[in-house]
């Protein structure tokens, strides 16, 4: 197993209200944030999302738990302990936080100046050249596109050298394409530096596109986590499932839908869903070839997630064979939930 990065252990965040009840923000959270992996906290606004973040570079405090952070406890620390920890810890957030009267080159500089180093321009010019931005270098934030402003705030985040990453929604204020280069970036950037990265996010594309672990957060709470691939295949809790709606690449086509019924007709509308090593399996040909049941493919598309290759088809299959299909391809490792009937 790899070692933790971040561990929370029973942390309780509450908010005391003036003349009324606390407000829990986070109840009981029990995560352990894998060394050198991308891991994505999923979560509705109010979910806890940012008071979580918050804790890892202790912006917040527990009111009961634990926050670890390389073993170091967050909650607890404070002077230079504190400073030691929050130079191990960058971030990155949502409106980019650049300061509008230096140039890209003086934002990337401010953590390395503040740390009193002198001579930065080797280091900063290498963070710039990093995040591709040499061609900007004495730009303001104002003559930069918004991708191009969470490029200056990933190489600021990574001056001092972290060992961990926090995103808060960094991408949320992105147009698609940029939201792709700028998850790209992060992707390499975990990847060349071994850079633990954990990111809020109330999208699971994101969650999809660079997340090799996944925690869904709601009420404060932690409803389901694990490696996304697998989260993905199997999720139990309704809001993962709401939160996977449209993002696993493939849904029912219109012609299926309009005629879909809950309850019995010839065919069953299934979603036959298959990760890992099962992904280019040819089950369906064996289900017709060994059982003689026809498949009739729907849609279908295979992408992939925390690194492996994820698979979703939709299928119809006779409804007088569904449980004995059901049970071949169950028994060869892929997963299968009947979405309805038709005639
Ligand atoms: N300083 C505070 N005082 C009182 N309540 C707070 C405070 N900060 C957060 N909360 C409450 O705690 C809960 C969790 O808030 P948090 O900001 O962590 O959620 P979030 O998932 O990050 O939401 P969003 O995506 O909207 O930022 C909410 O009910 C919020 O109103």
């Amino acid at each position: 197993m790899q070692d933790a990065a971040i561990s929370f252990h029973g942390v309780t965040r509450r908010y005391p209200q003036k003349g009324g009840s606390d407000v829990v923000a986070l109840q009981d959270i029990n995560l352990s944030v894998p060394q050198g992996a991308v891991t994505g906290i999923i979560g509705r606004s109010g979910a806890g999302k940012s008071t979580l973040l918050r804790m890892v570079n202790g912006l917040e405090r527990p009111s009961a738990g634990t926050v670890t952070v390389n073993g170091r406890d967050v909650g607890t620390a404070s002077g230079a302990d504190l400073r030691g920890i929050r130079r191990e810890v960058g971030m990155i957030f949502q409106h980019f936080n650049l300061l509008a009267s230096r140039t890209v080159a003086e934002n990337i500089a401010l953590p390395l100046e503040i740390a009193g180093q002198t001579n930065t321009a080797a280091r900063v010019a290498e963070l710039i050249e990093r995040v591709g931005l040499t061609a900007q270098a004495n730009r303001y934030p104002a003559e930069l596109s918004g991708g191009q402003k969470q490029r200056v705030g990933i190489a600021r985040a990574l001056a001092t050298g972290p060992k961990v990453l926090l995103s808060d929604e960094a991408t949320s204020a992105l147009d698609p394409d940029t939201t792709r280069q700028v998850l790209d970036l992060l992707a390499r950037i975990n990847r060349d530096l071994g850079l633990t990265i954990l990111l809020i996010t109330h999208e699971m594309a994101v969650v999809r596109d660079i997340c090799s672990h996944v925690a869904v957060i709601e009420n404060g709470q932690i409803v389901e986590s694990g490696e996304t691939y697998a989260v993905f295949s199997r999720p139990s809790h309704p809001t993962t499932r709401s939160f996977l709606q449209g993002v696993t690449g493939v849904t029912v086509p219109q012609f299926v839908t309009a005629r879909l019924r809950p309850d019995a007709g010839a065919q069953a509308v299934v979603q036959i869903t298959f990760t890992g090593s099962h992904a280019t399996d040819p089950m369906l040909a064996r289900l017709t070839a060994e059982r003689g049941i026809s498949v009739n493919i729907l849609a279908g598309a295979i992408e992939e997630i925390g690194d492996q290759p994820f698979g979703s088809l939709i299928v119809g299959l006779p409804a007088d064979r569904l449980r004995e299909s059901q049970r071949f391809l169950e028994e060869h490792g892929l997963l299968t939930e009947v979405l309805g009937y038709v005639d």
